[in-house]
């Protein structure tokens, strides 16, 4: 069976209620994503219980401070036994090449590591407050340099580099994309979106997903919808 390609965004601010939803899930349907709200919340032990649950974990705590720091974060992260763990591109090479070394030497070295290049919530003026005369595409390609020079497994980005990026980065570099929206689904704050076919049929190789499954009446019945659409 083909591993799932959908990362469940797990942006709940009840426990209970996100246990209720896992409880209709098996881990052939998903991967999920904690995040920072859940992880401030509940803490270790949450992402604990969704590993033992047999979850692959994506622990999206975006880790962005000095290399000594970001090292420290993700060896404790990557033994939480989590699948992947992310810092911010923008932090630098040396940075992301000292949390590679600490997640290979943890007890759970196979913990995949990523940079996280420019938000799919920042439009081209939004970027443009913070850094000028550059696109959203432009920035990503620079900061997916970086983290490549770094020898990390991939970035996040959004859907609509992805194209360009798969110019320069073979399938085994991975893109992993929030920002997905089924066609005609509210894209609430994110700017730089696509729907999950489109996103695959660029070069996609995983698709973040929260609001549109985790706050529809069956988010079931949407999630396997997704997952038909890209199978
Ligand atoms: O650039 C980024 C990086 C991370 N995220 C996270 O993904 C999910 C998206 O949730 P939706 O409800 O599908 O918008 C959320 O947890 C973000 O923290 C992102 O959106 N963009």
């Amino acid at each position: 069976m083909q591993e799932p390609r959908v990362i469940v965004a797990l942006d709940y601010d009840d426990q209970a209620q996100a246990l209720s939803f896992i409880d209709q899930l098996d881990p052939s349907l998903c991967k999920l994503k904690v995040g920072k709200e859940m992880f401030t919340l509940f803490g270790p032990e949450f992402v604990k219980l969704l590993v033992d649950k047999g979850y692959d974990v994506f622990l999206d705590l975006k880790f962005h401070d000095i290399p000594n720091t970001v090292a420290k974060a993700c060896k404790a992260a990557a033994e939480l036994g989590v699948w992947m763990v992310n810092v911010h591109a923008s932090g630098g090479i040396p940075m992301m090449m000292a949390a590679k070394q600490a997640i290979a030497s943890s007890r759970h070295p196979s913990t995949k590591l990523i940079a996280v290049t420019v938000l799919t919530s920042m439009d081209q003026a939004q970027l443009n407050e913070v850094i000028d005369d550059v696109t959203p595409k432009e920035q990503v390609l620079r900061l997916c340099a970086l983290t490549s020079k770094a020898e990390l497994d991939g970035i996040v980005c959004s859907a609509q580099e992805a194209v360009a990026l798969r110019e320069h980065y073979s399938d085994d570099f991975l893109l992993v994309t929030p920002g997905i929206r089924p066609q005609g689904a509210d894209a609430g704050d994110q700017k730089r979106v696509m729907t999950p076919s489109d996103a695959i049929d660029h070069g996609v190789n995983y698709l973040v997903m929260g609001r549109p499954i985790t706050q529809a009446q069956d988010p079931i019945a949407v999630l396997k919808a997704v997952n038909a659409s890209i199978s």
